[in-house]
């Protein structure tokens, strides 16, 4: 039997108390004049603010800056610009706080391999977590509720290194869940998983931002972007466009940075992206 089988799909993972609890999403905000990677300029002037209560995807080429546009706002990036939380700078804040509202799912992201998932996923809860305490009940429960909606609660006794890819990515984004942030940006948390992960995913995004939460996610897939509340279009370290997956001009400056090899459709109510 699969995990499928034995455990619920995010859609059908009962709903607990808490879980039911408003989010609030305290407001991040990147004013970038520049960013330079080894002297080399990657980032041009952007603004970011991303809206709570509502998904924002950040779409376009290979290279055309967007994981660094994310670590940047993750404050993972020194960059000419400011950054804030709730209007204050973001060194101001003490880390541990500062963790308790944004979470973060890198790209390919390393984690001691030897851990167990569980223990993995444990790590979301340090920003709760007092200095050497154990772990509480409310930071088990918000860890079982997270694999069992990333469907990786079956694995919660194995050494990351010994999973899949697909696997290990759903233990990774029960981490960056646990932490229960009003904030959560995401690098291409799609990465490996299959077309049924990749629908619980965007269920999973649908529920934290009904909950209040902002999302962030850098994704190569256009068909779930295009279902995203706001798609952020990047080219050559600049946003070109932001607006909602069914405007008209969004669509264009998808065209526009994909050199017009997409079809971009409408089937039984949902955009697509066709390549062409
Ligand atoms: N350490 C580095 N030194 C110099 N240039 C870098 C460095 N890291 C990234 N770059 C360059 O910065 C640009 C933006 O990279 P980034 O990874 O942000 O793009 P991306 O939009 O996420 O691309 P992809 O879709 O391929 O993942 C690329 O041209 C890349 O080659």
């Amino acid at each position: 039997m699969n995990d499928a089988a034995r455990f619920p799909t995010a859609r059908e993972t009962p709903v607990a108390a808490s879980d039911t609890a408003t989010t609030r999403a305290p407001s991040l905000r990147i004013d970038l004049r520049s960013l330079s990677l080894s002297g080399h300029r990657v980032l041009q002037p952007l603004t970011l603010a991303p809206a709570p209560r509502a998904w924002t995807a950040i779409v376009g080429p290979n290279g055309a800056g967007k994981s660094t546009l994310l670590r940047a706002i993750t404050g993972l990036l020194p960059f000419d610009g400011t950054l804030t939380l709730d209007g204050r700078p973001w060194t101001a804040w003490p880390a541990k706080e500062r963790a308790r509202h944004v979470a973060w799912l890198g790209q390919n992201e390393s984690a001691a391999e030897d851990l167990t998932a569980f223990d993995v996923a444990m790590l979301g809860r340090l920003p709760h977590q007092p200095w050497l305490a154990p772990a509480s009940a409310a930071d088990h429960a918000a860890v079982r509720r997270a694999m069992s909606q990333t469907q990786s609660w079956d694995w919660r006794d194995r050494p990351l290194g010994s999973l899949s890819g697909g696997e290990r990515q759903r233990v990774l984004l029960a981490r960056a869940l646990a932490v229960q942030s009003g904030v959560l940006l995401m690098d291409e948390p799609l990465a490996h998983l299959d077309p049924p992960h990749q629908s619980d995913w965007v269920h999973i995004v649908r529920e934290r931002v009904t909950q209040g939460a902002a999302v962030v996610s850098v994704l190569h897939e256009l068909n779930v972007a295009l279902q995203a509340d706001t798609l952020v279009v990047m080219d050559a370290g600049r946003i070109v466009h932001e607006g909602p997956p069914h405007a008209p001009a969004t669509h264009a400056a998808l065209q526009r940075v994909f050199h017009e090899r997409l079809l971009i459709l409408q089937v039984q109510g949902r955009w697509i992206a066709l390549n062409a």
